[in-house]
């Protein structure tokens, strides 16, 4: 197996900071960033010994530019700065050096001289044991593609020079990366990758800002990994990903996230050691958080959309409602007074204590549970944005339903709701990539179409996921930047989305009980234009305050409860002949109806209306 690296450069904060972190995520080896390095307190040999101490290896120095093929004056003044680099390699005992290719003015288009000043510098860096790793920038000035930094390696013909491939340049420009097939394994000297989103922008850009770990952008990295390892190359898996957020971001969840992503992307390419993940049969329940005053409003709309409270846990304030498999607890424990929270996921497993082992080798945080004797022991794992995720087999004997205790209620036959169709979770701004990932490898889901609805708060983005069968589904959002003051959206709502083969019928009994989210007519008066329903669809649509949508596969129909509590709602969901969507093109309309509905009834709450306060929000 490789060992797994990451790039000082990719986290925040001081060295010590960053070395730290990589190695309590349980990194192998570092890249040590030179201005890292040059900001840091300690010396080369202090920082030698820090790295042994936290058992990280110093793969890589990292970068030395704009050497190779320059004019007789500056290379000899690059001769000499090299020597300085060479000397506190030596002290850090670091013997391979990144040299990416120039990007300087003066820098000649002659791949021979490129060569011959490249020999020039192998040689004295093999004085000082030093080998040197030559990599083409993607804007590099003459070098940007590998093929054309492999024909200079190889012409160099020096023992200590090799090549450096990073992901991020040769798929950026779109480079075939077969060529690499040819390249002997003793010549590739270190392997950076990263991900990055489809971006029609400046390379450089595109590069110092938007990287991303695998799996979190849109390149191909399992082919490239695969292309690459096919060589036999069997040096550090490194991660170099410049990134603006995650530079800002709390260094120890960062390394974490990456380091989950290097286990990701081995698997992907099918290189693991990971189990794999048990099939998932769909989502057992999901339970509610919910405070005082906001518990009767959540139980108000899980009555009005048909629920039955089948059961009360035999120890603790959680009630268990159903209808199908469709599964709500509403845990009246922790929550503050008027709050309401996604408190947990628990999916249905083929084998809960395999899914748990995953999550952990895939560095989930394991949640102690308090659980009596008696009680399902449930495998739990901490998800970001504080929610928990269960793994569980509803239909075991030993399980988790045995600790409710039946009510003997009634079930209502009325509403026709089936299952939980998804879970849509907003994330902080900061927190979106990362918690795809998490989901994705974690349950093992692969990614849906990603969208981005212009809303009324902002530009949002989201991200689904699901597996083979669709039987678990994940929608994620995020808005595009971060809000600033004038915040009046719901900060980070989620939902639970129940699926029906009849919407109108939950609707109706939504709007019964004072709960249905109305629609205007504007919404109504545009799906006519867009679309030319039948009239007496649109008309019923539009009596119901139904949104509608249609993909290739086929059509949805979708209603929604008002925010219950601080920030939770559900929706029902009429999935018609295969549409795999979410609605992503309503959720504006939602958003704009959320505000009014939340606005209104503060209004109706004082006799004379004021601005909401931030507490309201
Ligand atoms: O953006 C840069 O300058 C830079 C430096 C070193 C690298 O390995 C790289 O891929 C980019
Ligand atoms: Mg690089």
């Amino acid at each position: 197996m490789h060992t797994l690296g990451i790039a000082t450069v990719c986290l925040s904060g001081t060295l010590d900071d960053k070395l730290t972190a990589a190695a309590a995520a349980g990194f192998d080896g570092v890249e040590v960033f030179e201005p890292d390095l040059v900001a840091a307190a300690d010396g080369p040999e202090e920082v030698r010994a820090r790295c042994a101490d936290l058992g990280l290896s110093i793969d890589l120095y990292q970068p030395f530019r704009d050497f190779e093929a320059v004019p007789p004056g500056l290379l000899r003044a690059n001769l000499r700065r090299a020597e300085a680099k060479f000397a506190v390699m030596e002290r850090l005992g670091a013997d391979l050096m990144l040299v990416c290719s120039s990007v300087h003015p003066d820098a000649v288009d002659d791949d021979d001289l490129a060569a011959e000043h490249l020999h020039l510098l192998a040689e004295r860096a093999a004085g000082h044991g030093v080998r040197l790793a030559y990599e083409a920038l993607a804007w590099g000035r003459h070098v940007a593609t590998y093929d054309r930094a492999w024909r200079i390696v190889r012409r160099a013909d020096h023992p200590n020079l090799g090549l450096c491939l990073d992901s991020f340049h040769i798929l950026s420009r779109g480079s075939d990366p077969a060529a690499i097939r040819v390249i002997p394994p003793e010549k590739l000297f270190f392997l950076q990758l990263a991900d990055a989103p489809h971006l029609d922008m400046d390379v450089l850009q595109w590069s110092r800002h938007h990287r991303l770990f695998p799996g979190q952008g849109a390149f191909d990295l399992p082919g490239f990994l695969r292309t690459v390892l096919g060589t036999g190359y069997t040096g550090p898996l490194s991660l170099e990903v410049f990134n603006d957020v995650f530079r800002q971001s709390d260094p120890r969840v960062a390394a974490v996230d990456a380091l989950r992503s290097l286990l990701g992307l081995q698997e992907a390419a099918g290189h693991t050691a990971l189990p794999a993940p048990p099939r998932l049969d769909g989502t057992a329940f999901v339970e509610i958080g919910a405070g005082p005053g906001a518990d009767a409003e959540v139980t108000g709309a899980l009555e009005a959309l048909g629920f039955t409270r089948g059961g009360e846990h035999r120890s603790k304030p959680v009630s268990l409602w159903e209808q199908g498999s469709a599964r709500v607890l509403v845990n009246r424990a922790a929550a503050a007074e008027g709050a309401t929270a996604v408190a947990a996921i628990a999916v249905e497993s083929t084998d809960p204590p395999a899914s748990a082992r995953r999550a952990e080798r895939l560095l989930a945080p394991v949640l102690p549970r308090e659980h009596r004797a008696g009680e399902a022991d449930l495998a739990a794992v901490a998800a970001p944005g504080g929610t928990s995720v269960f793994f569980c087999r509803t239909d075991a004997a030993e399980g988790w339903r045995a600790d409710f205790a039946p009510t003997g209620e009634v079930p209502d036959p009325g509403a026709g709701l089936t299952a939980v169709d998804h879970v849509a979770l907003t994330q902080q701004t900061d927190d979106f990539d990362g918690a795809a990932l998490f989901y994705r490898t974690v349950f093992g889901l692969h990614p849906e179409k990603a969208a981005e609805v212009a809303a009324p708060f902002g530009l949002m983005r989201s991200l689904s996921m699901t597996d083979a069968e669709r039987r678990v589904r994940i929608a994620l959002s995020v808005a595009a930047v971060r809000r600033g003051g004038w915040a009046p959206g719901v900060p980070h709502p989620q939902h639970v989305a129940f699926a029906t083969a009849d919407a109108a019928t939950a609707a109706a009994r939504l709007r019964g009980a004072g709960l249905l989210l109305e629609i205007p007519g504007n919404y109504y008066d545009d799906l006519d234009a867009r679309l030319d329903l039948p009239p007496d669809r649109l008309a019923l649509m539009r009596e119901r305050s139904l949104l509608y949508d249609r993909d290739e596969h086929g059509e949805l129909l979708h209603c929604y409860t008002p925010v219950l509590g601080s920030r939770v709602f559900f929706e029902a969901v009429q999935r018609i002949g295969g549409y795999t969507g979410y609605g992503a093109p309503n959720a504006p309309v939602r958003m704009a109806a959320h505000r009014r509905e939340r606005l209104a009834r503060s209004r109706a709450a004082r006799p004379h209306w004021s601005p909401p306060t931030p507490t309201q929000r």
